[in-house]
């Protein structure tokens, strides 16, 4: 069994009290036995890569992390939004999770974090479909919906930055989803809010 202090010293409870998981201990029990082992190899360089950062904890846990990839896998979502990028441990998991013609809008103010995980994205060959925007994300997502080819075409986005503009990023994101129904998910942390169209 892996030791959880030396992969992710963060990933205790002050990221897992929201949960049902009440103790560090049957979170890390959790991690070890079902989630770390099912958690690609270049994702655990990427999250090791992000440990020693002051702002470590901001990145996606891993046992969300794979329920997003499930979601993904499970609508075959091809064209995707990531609000919130940090080192991008959200980020090449979904790039794994799409096909290879899939494409992933990725926008955070913040590219100095995004260039810790760049250097594994491309390991990882995912590159290509990552289309990273550096900027804040309201007037990146209103020139999107500016083009009405946008409006409707994507399946599925993750909000995971300022919570105080989840609200505008949920109207928006309700704007770029699919029309043709049951197809899309919009996903976010912090509210638990996740909409399934
Ligand atoms: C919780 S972290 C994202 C974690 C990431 N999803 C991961 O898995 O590592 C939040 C990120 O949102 C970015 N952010 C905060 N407010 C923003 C805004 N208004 N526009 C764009 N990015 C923003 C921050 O720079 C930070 O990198």
């Amino acid at each position: 069994m892996e030791e959880a202090s030396k992969l992710a010293p963060n990933r205790t409870l002050k990221n897992a009290d929201k949960g049902l998981l009440q103790s560090d201990e049957l979170y890390q029990y959790v991690l070890e036995t079902s989630v770390y082992p099912r958690e690609p190899e270049l994702l655990k360089e990427l999250r090791e890569a992000t440990a020693s950062h002051p702002m470590s904890e901001m990145a996606t846990a891993p046992d969300g992390g794979q329920l997003m990839a499930l979601l993904l896998k499970l609508i075959n979502a091809k064209k995707t939004i990531e609000i919130g990028v940090f080192t991008g441990y959200s980020l090449l998991l979904a790039a794994l999770s799409i096909p290879d013609d899939g494409k992933i809008i990725a926008i955070d103010k913040n590219q100095e974090a995004y260039e810790i995980g760049l250097p594994i994205i491309k390991k990882a060959g995912v590159e290509h479909k990552i289309d990273f925007i550096d900027s804040l994300a309201l007037p990146v997502l209103d020139k999107l919906l500016e083009n009405p080819t946008n409006e409707g075409s994507f399946d599925f986005a993750y909000v995971d930055a300022d919570k105080i503009n989840y609200w505008n990023y949920h109207e928006r994101c309700l704007k770029c989803r699919q029309v043709m129904g049951s197809q899309s998910v919009y996903a976010s942390t912090d509210v638990m809010l996740l909409v399934c169209f």
